[in-house]
């Protein structure tokens, strides 16, 4: 059991959205004016550690609840393979590690704002709202938001901008966890989590995800007079991308279009952090710029899209209709096959 306590502890720190936390944190701080190298990296040290650190409380208040979910249910702590004292110990010592790391080189605004993500997120979210109501996911999404801010004032005061940074992950939180929640509903119903897709219609929930979607893109397009000249670009490209996955959720509704509207909602947060951070940083950019900011966030929506990334087994569109032409060829050969008889002797003269 002991060999498989650090892959267990890792599970505990939810990796690869703590990643994306990072993404939007650390690009806020180029899109501030940017950082020594030591500055960003004492940022990513401890903006990590108390990301995971709060993802870990997460885990350890859900151990119960997570017990009622496939999805969840095979991790360390409902499954029994973690003791919960460790995890908890485990999550006091990132949180203790992250704080000292970042009073020590850190101002002490920026350590707070990561303090108050780590506490919307426990605290509102996990312990306060998601049993009870289905604006748990607008209200403690705004846990988000707070990467940003913390990233933003490692460099300079807070200005308008980083507000419009911050309005844009939470205007994006509600469509990209509900566009999860459609998928999962079984699950979180079994769960008695009270999220949209459980509580809703789901006409409702469709209109809900694509409100919140443009307004992902009308916020995200304030900031454009004063944002560098890639995040205009990768805004009006990618919006569109991102725009027609919620689109195409928005009208089917399907399991196959949430999931996709979910992978592309992650992807288009991150390139817009990313275009800003670094036109920031690159300071002026001419127009190869420009076209180079259009084809990396196409080609990246295109890699995403062709790879067919699956959610509790359900692929995103494109291999679906990559299965659907190849039972169609297939159906189409077997038609051929079964209709091509032989010419009988009577007619072969
Ligand atoms: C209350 C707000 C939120 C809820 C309810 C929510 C819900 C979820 C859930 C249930 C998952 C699936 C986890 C799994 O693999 O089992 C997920 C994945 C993820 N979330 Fe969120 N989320 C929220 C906010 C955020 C925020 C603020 C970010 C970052 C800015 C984020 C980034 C991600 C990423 C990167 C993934 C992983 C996607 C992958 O598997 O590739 N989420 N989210
Ligand atoms: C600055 C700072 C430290 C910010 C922290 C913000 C943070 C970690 C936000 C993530 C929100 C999130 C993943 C909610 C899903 O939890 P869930 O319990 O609904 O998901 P689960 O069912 O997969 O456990």
């Amino acid at each position: 059991m002991h060999s498989q306590l650090p892959r267990h502890l890792w599970s505990l720190v939810k990796p690869r959205i703590v990643a994306l936390l990072c993404v939007t944190g650390v690009f806020a701080v180029y899109a501030a004016g940017g950082a020594s190298l030591g500055t960003v990296a004492s940022f990513l040290a401890a903006g990590a550690l108390v990301a995971a650190a709060s993802a870990a409380y997460n885990c350890w208040y859900d151990r119960e609840l997570d017990r009622h979910m496939d999805r969840t249910a095979d991790r360390p702590l409902p499954s029994g393979d973690l003791d919960h004292r460790v995890a908890f110990a485990f999550a006091t010592v990132l949180l203790a590690a992250g704080t000292a790391v970042g009073l020590a080189t850190l101002p002490v605004e920026t350590v707070a704002y990561m303090l108050a993500g780590a506490a919307s997120y426990v605290l509102v979210y996990t312990v306060g709202l998601k049993r009870r109501h289905w604006l748990g996911v607008v209200l403690g999404g705004s846990a988000g938001s707070f990467p940003v801010l913390a990233g933003w004032t490692a460099v300079r005061p807070l200005a308008p901008e980083a507000l419009v940074l911050a309005a844009v992950v939470f205007v994006w939180t509600p469509a990209h966890a509900w566009a999860l929640a459609v998928v999962y509903r079984e699950d979180f119903t079994a769960a008695d989590v009270p999220t949209l897709p459980v509580v809703a219609s789901a006409k409702r929930v469709r209109r809900a995800v694509w409100y919140s979607a443009v307004g992902t893109l009308v916020v995200a397009a304030t900031a454009v007079p004063f944002a560098p000249a890639p995040y205009a670009t990768v805004l009006a490209v990618g919006g569109a991308l991102f725009l027609a996955g919620f689109r195409q959720f928005h009208r089917e509704g399907t399991d196959t279009a949430a999931v996709r509207a979910f992978f592309t909602s992650n992807t288009f947060l991150a390139l817009l952090f990313v275009a800003w951070g670094v036109g920031g940083a690159t300071g002026g950019v001419g127009p190869a710029g420009r076209v180079a900011a259009a084809v990396l966030t196409a080609g990246t929506f295109g890699w995403l899209w062709t790879r067919r990334p699956a959610l509790d087994g359900v692929t995103s569109a494109p291999a679906v209709e990559a299965d659907w032409v190849a039972a169609r060829l297939g159906r189409a050969a077997e038609y051929v096959r079964d209709n091509a008889h032989p010419p009988s002797p009577s007619n072969s003269d």
